[in-house]
């Protein structure tokens, strides 16, 4: 029984997951062929459709690992086994500029659902190599590495963030760390694909007109992470 996604929501293999449930209705409009709407419980919208010949699903997680966690754990007991964070992100590092990609080899967290399963041990969450491998082929611009998600988006702990762009963490969220302990405790494959959205050092932020076309990037190169 899943009780946040419809029981009857045919879900495809490969799922992308962006936290925004009305980017998940854009990514449906935008890149798939047939798609339908499958969940709109709670407002979280998910659709399936056809992009190349393949079935693909894309459904809204909300926002932090709580919530993306309940979405995850339904979508694998619906037969998701490719999952695909597609995010926005805010730049941590100067070389990691509002627009650019980043892949999500590893998401270092202060706490997240999973913890509770842990306990002592400080397990580190990390992305499916094959996937990571392919969307790094697909996007040779996009930056690779450690990011940070976070369970409070208007953080005060400036030693913190100091510490963690001391050891070259590249942006941070609030989704990948759980989604990869639940990939990684399930069994499949999940990888996180950001677009930098904000910048942390210089407080730049990405036009609302511009969203768009910066988030093409990152979807497309999921879609083909996942495919190749
Ligand atoms: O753009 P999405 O996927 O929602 O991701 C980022 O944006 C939200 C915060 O504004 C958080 O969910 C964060 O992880
Ligand atoms: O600064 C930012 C930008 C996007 N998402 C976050 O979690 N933080």
């Amino acid at each position: 029984m899943t009780h946040h996604i419809n029981p009857e929501a045919e879900i495809a293999e490969t799922v992308l997951l962006p936290g925004d449930p009305l980017r998940a209705r854009w990514v449906a409009q935008t890149f798939l062929q047939d798609a339908v709407e499958v969940n709109a419980i709670r407002g979280m919208y998910g659709y399936t459709g056809i992009w190349q010949g393949r079935r693909v699903t894309v459904q809204g997680t909300g926002m932090g690992m709580p919530s993306l966690s309940i979405y995850v754990n339904e979508l694998i007991r619906m037969g998701a086994r490719n999952l695909i964070r597609i995010g926005s992100a805010g730049g941590m590092q100067p070389d990691v500029k509002v627009r650019d990609l980043v892949l999500a080899m590893s998401a270092c967290h202060a706490g997240y659902p999973s913890a509770t399963i842990f306990r002592e041990l400080c397990f580190a969450p990390t992305a499916d190599f094959g996937l990571l491998s392919r969307a790094a082929a697909a996007a040779p611009e996009a930056h690779v590495g450690q990011i940070y998600s976070s369970d409070t988006f208007y953080d005060e702990r400036a030693d913190l963030g100091e510490q963690m762009r001391r050891h070259g963490v590249l942006a941070v969220e609030m989704e990948a760390a759980e989604l990869y302990a639940l990939a990684a405790r399930h069994k499949v494959r999940a990888l996180a694909v950001c677009t930098i959205s904000d910048h942390l050092l210089t407080g730049e932020s990405l036009p609302p007109e511009e969203r768009e076309r910066s988030f093409a990037r990152m979807v497309e190169v999921a879609l083909h992470a996942a495919h190749a």
